[in-house]
């Protein structure tokens, strides 16, 4: 089957930078893939090569097994996006907003209008000026927009970034619906636990180069076997933990105790914790924060990476 996103050797250049550097991405269809890295790691110059809007110095891109390069427009049937803020006119309404877009657009997009708002939630205030609305509003709206082409693969650029956590919450429950729906979906990020709720795929790039590319769940798996604890008597529980049979890398700080271990060896340990009379007040599996993830990844410290620091969820 045709692949939605088959990118290969992409780069892209800006004088010294090399914002995006040699980049691999296969997206089946279906999928819903995280692109996933720091600011400044070369997801936007990457989705803008993906969209057709500026040219890779090097590699080619297919959409559905058509070249943007090539094939001009027609290669982009049945795609939609937009990287970084949508852009819709302020002093009219979002209706008027999205018969405009229809128009350029052509074909039937026209009457998918009523359809599109319902589907991001904005039927009720369809009538009201883009200019009163929010942050994340405006950024359903332009899912909408993208909606009208009638896309099987969308492509959004930080959907989330800048919004409040209901608005998050918002966009995130409507990436899911598309999802259901069967749209394929790239969407980039540098929030790991976002991409952890929507995608079942993932790119982890960084400074322009993809570290990993994979499934998600084993992405997740590589970080299992990390804990926290709080218990009644940390200092206590520490001396046990680190006598403990399968027990490693035994921390202890204000936050409470952190370790390794399998799932039997953590069970043992709770039965001997119990015996010394000392309570669970907390036992708590460590998900990886992209920031740990990449930073294992690339070996090596923030300060050698030269990188900025990312921001766990
Ligand atoms: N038009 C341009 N001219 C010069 N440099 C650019 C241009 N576009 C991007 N860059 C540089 O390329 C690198 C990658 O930028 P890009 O915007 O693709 O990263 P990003 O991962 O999307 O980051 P962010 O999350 O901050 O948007 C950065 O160093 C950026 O400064």
């Amino acid at each position: 089957m045709t692949a939605a996103i088959e990118a290969r050797g992409l780069v892209k250049r800006y004088g010294e930078i090399t914002a995006v550097d040699h980049v691999d991405l296969t997206v089946r269809s279906g999928d819903v893939y995280g692109y996933l890295g720091p600011n400044g790691a070369g997801k936007t110059t990457s989705l803008r090569m993906l969209l057709g809007l500026i040219r890779p110095d090097e590699g080619s891109a297919r959409l559905f097994g058509h070249d943007p390069l090539v094939e001009g427009a027609r290669a982009l049937d049945g795609v939609a996006g937009f990287v970084e803020a949508p852009r819709f006119y302020p002093y009219m309404s979002a209706r008027k907003n999205l018969e405009f877009v229809a128009a350029l657009d052509g074909g039937d997009a026209a009457e998918r209008i009523d359809e599109a708002l319902d589907t991001v939630d904005l039927t009720k205030r369809q009538h009201d000026k883009v200019r009163g609305y929010s942050h994340g509003m405006k950024q359903r709206l332009g899912i909408a927009g993208a909606l009208l082409r009638d896309p099987k693969l969308l492509l959004l650029d930080e959907p989330t970034t800048g919004l409040d956590p209901a608005g998050m919450r918002d966009m995130r429950a409507l990436v899911h619906r598309l999802a259901e729906d069967g749209l394929t979906v790239l969407l980039s990020s540098h929030l790991m636990s976002e991409v952890e709720d929507l995608c079942d795929r993932v790119a982890i790039v960084t400074r322009g180069r993809v570290v990993y590319e994979g499934a998600l769940d084993e992405l997740i798996a590589t970080t299992a076997g990390r804990y926290d604890l709080r218990t009644t008597n940390d200092a206590e529980a520490a001396m046990i933990a680190r006598r403990a049979h399968g027990i490693a890398g035994v921390t202890v700080s204000n936050a409470g105790i952190a370790f390794e271990g399998d799932e039997v060896a953590v069970a043992h340990l709770t039965l001997e914790l119990a015996q010394a009379g000392i309570g669970l007040r907390a036992l708590v599996p460590r998900t990886a924060t992209l920031e740990e993830l990449f930073f294992r990844m690339t070996e090596g410290t923030p300060e050698q990476n030269g990188s900025q620091p990312l921001v766990p969820a």
